[in-house]
């Protein structure tokens, strides 16, 4: 998982989601996601052993990407790099999972 993670990580349509959103830059944020998550958090999470299963670790990072689809225009910058993202890690996740 933390292999996968680092994958994405270094994914060049990663870079919103690399670390929380700044409720200071984005003040409405905070409004509309009532469960932020981002790579970093997730990374914490994993090296803290916060995931009781692999699961656990799944539902995060589509948490990620479905708070981006509640906030972000599909076609913004961001909106368009979560599809990515999460087209991404399916492929990646699927394939761990064999
Ligand atoms: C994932 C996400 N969802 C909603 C709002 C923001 C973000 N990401 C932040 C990093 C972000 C996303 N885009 C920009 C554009 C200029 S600063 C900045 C910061």
């Amino acid at each position: 998982m933390l292999n996968l993670l680092g994958e994405m990580e270094c994914h060049e349509h990663a870079w919103p989601f690399l670390v929380p959103v700044n409720t200071k830059q984005f003040p409405q944020y905070r409004k509309v996601i009532k469960s932020p998550m981002d790579l970093s958090t997730i990374k914490r999470k994993l090296q803290d052993s916060s995931y009781k299963c692999k699961e656990e670790f799944a539902q995060d990072v589509r948490l990620i990407f479905s708070n981006c689809e509640e906030f972000n225009e599909d076609y913004s910058p961001v909106g368009r790099a979560g599809h990515t993202m999460r087209q991404f890690f399916e492929l990646k996740w699927n394939q761990t999972e064999q």
